[in-house]
């Protein structure tokens, strides 16, 4: 699908997030920095990545995860674990850089820090009901299955 983007950063043209591979589930956001910016051991920033994104409809979101090298590796993933960009968000597409290692980490301006996913979305309408239909599983969960 064609997703809508505006370039806030100059530097982003020609370099612009896409799939490494045809198979690629994410498209790699760099860091839109002036200058290199060493995150300390515990220390998170929010980064922009240089660009804003329209998702338009709410059958879509979009999901920014860190990338597996930088946090096996480095400890560099993201401050909210997880961000979830709403399907009509139009503000700057921002990253929070946590480092959760035990090192400094810097991050160099326009290196690729983080990766984003578009994924399809059900929104749902509560239903409130007084108990459900039995299912195999009922409340058992939190291993109840078994470890091994
Ligand atoms: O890593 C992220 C997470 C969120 N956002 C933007 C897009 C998203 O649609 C908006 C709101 O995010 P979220 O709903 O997770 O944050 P909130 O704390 O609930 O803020 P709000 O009250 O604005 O919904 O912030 C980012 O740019 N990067
Ligand atoms: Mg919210």
């Amino acid at each position: 699908m064609r997703l809508d983007v505006r370039i806030l950063d100059e530097r982003l043209r020609g370099q612009m997030p896409h799939y490494a591979t045809a198979g690629s589930a994410g498209l790699d956001l760099r860091a839109c920095l002036d200058a290199p910016l060493t995150l300390a051991p515990g220390d998170a920033q929010l980064i922009p990545t240089g660009m804003a994104i329209h998702l338009g409809h709410p059958g879509y979101a979009a999901m920014i995860l860190p990338r597996s090298g930088l946090g096996t590796k480095h400890g560099i993933v993201l401050g909210n674990l997880v961000g979830l960009i709403d399907s009509d968000y139009q503000g700057p597409l921002m990253v929070s850089c946590w480092n959760r290692g035990k090192a400094a980490f810097t991050i160099e301006p326009m290196e690729r820090v983080a990766q984003m996913v578009v994924v399809p979305v059900v929104q749902v309408e509560m239903n409130v009901v007084e108990g459900f239909e039995a299912s195999e599983r009922g409340a058992g969960g939190f291993g109840s299955t078994g470890s091994r």
